[in-house]
């Protein structure tokens, strides 16, 4: 019989231990216990970046871009109209990223969405894997996407959500958390289902100014997004140790249509432009936009979905809210025929957002080349 003394007592789990060495990595993530890992003097191997990837060792210098004024553009004369069209035009043929200012959005509900974030992602892991994001799915909880990639790790947790505006589904966030959390999560849900609500509202008068910005009317590119099936996603980085070696988000182009961002006061998004990196310098009081590559198919390429990514630091966490702002599900994306022409061939095939999710949900990790890996894929099956 064995001798109970002799057996070692379990050693606590580690946060960077598997639950059993021999299984492979699918079966047996890496865990991310960001409570622990924060002050980890050393990283994983699997969150240590090539050295071509990592971080700029000096502050990268600052990318200007344009604050577009929304009350002028939709209250102003037909000058500051096309102002802020003529502007929007020339950031998204360069680089597709701007500021938008003056947006009409309470200041009280964007502080609230950064406090509930706290909320959530400072609860201990076992509770907010009770959300846990599932194989194959693109909503829930996700905590460096361990279980999901091997190596090149973000070092971030995420909860993502789904947000749709066709009107049958007007508390769809709200729910969601209440099913998914119980009855004490339904003010956490309410605050992010009126969030998700005024990006849809700022994002429809984006389209607007889009739509002048390329010519084919205020209208068009509205109505293409009415009742949008968009994805609202809270990104929270914790403190690195090591923060010269790993990345917060990979570098990646969007794939979906538009991307509204509010980040903290932290600082962090950094956009590759003219071969460089460039860091954009938190603004409290706007939202930054990018081009995704579903509206860069959509513009036939005339507006550019860049490449950009997240960096973290040793001081302090950092929070960001992003809304992607996508088409319903079995929406094509053509771009409108004024658009297309002898010397502006099409240069995307047509495609619904649903087939682009799941191939960078299941195929591709979302990277510098989505766009031009899922045409060829596209292509591929066609021909198969
Ligand atoms: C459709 C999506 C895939 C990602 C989440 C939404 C919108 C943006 C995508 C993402 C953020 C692009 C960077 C890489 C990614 C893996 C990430 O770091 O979060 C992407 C998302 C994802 O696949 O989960
Ligand atoms: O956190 C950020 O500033 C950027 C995050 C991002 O690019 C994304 O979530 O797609
Ligand atoms: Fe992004």
């Amino acid at each position: 019989m064995l001798n109970m003394l002799t057996i070692p007592p379990p050693k606590p789990p580690s946060p960077f231990s598997r639950s059993t060495r021999t299984e492979n990595e699918e079966k047996n993530p890496l865990i991310f216990d960001a409570s622990v890992l924060q002050h980890q003097p050393n990283i994983p191997q699997e969150f240590i970046w090539p050295d071509h990837e990592r971080p700029c060792s000096s502050g990268p210098p600052e990318l200007v871009i344009p604050p577009i004024d929304l009350k002028a553009f939709f209250n102003g004369d037909d000058l500051a109209m096309s102002k802020a069209s003529k502007l929007v035009n020339e950031a998204c043929k360069k680089h597709g990223f701007f500021l938008v200012v003056n947006h009409g959005i309470d200041s009280e509900l964007i502080k609230k969405a950064h406090e509930y974030m706290d909320y959530f992602f400072e609860m201990r892991l076992q509770e907010k894997q009770r959300a846990q994001r599932k194989t194959g799915e693109n909503c829930g909880y996700a905590s460096s996407f361990t279980g999901r990639f091997s190596s090149k790790l973000p070092w971030k947790e995420t909860l993502s959500f789904r947000f749709s505006a066709e009107e049958q589904l007007p508390s769809i966030v709200e729910d969601y958390f209440v099913g998914l959390m119980g009855e004490d999560f339904r003010q956490f849900g309410k605050v992010y289902q009126e969030y998700c609500e005024a990006m849809n509202q700022i994002s429809l008068g984006i389209m607007e100014l889009l739509g002048m910005s390329l010519g084919v009317g205020r209208e068009y590119f509205r109505e293409y997004f009415q009742g949008n099936d968009s994805i609202m996603r809270l990104n929270y980085y914790p403190i690195c140790q090591k923060p010269d070696l790993t990345l917060g988000t990979g570098p990646h182009c969007d794939p979906t249509s538009l991307t509204i961002l509010h980040q903290d006061q932290v600082g962090g998004l950094e956009v590759f432009v003219d071969n460089k990196w460039h860091a954009i310098i938190p603004n409290p009081d706007a939202f930054v936009v990018n081009i995704g590559d579903t509206f860069m198919a959509l513009s036939n390429g005339i507006y550019k979905s860049c490449l950009h990514r997240a960096v973290v630091n040793n001081r302090t966490v950092r929070r960001s809210l992003a809304f992607f702002l996508s088409p319903k599900m079995d929406k094509l994306v053509i771009p409108p025929t004024s658009l297309v022409g002898p010397n502006s061939p099409r240069l995307y095939p047509d495609f619904t957002w649903s087939s682009l999710l799941e191939f960078t949900q299941k195929h591709y990790r979302a990277d510098m080349k989505t766009l031009n890996a899922f045409t060829q894929w596209i292509i591929s099956n066609k021909v198969n």
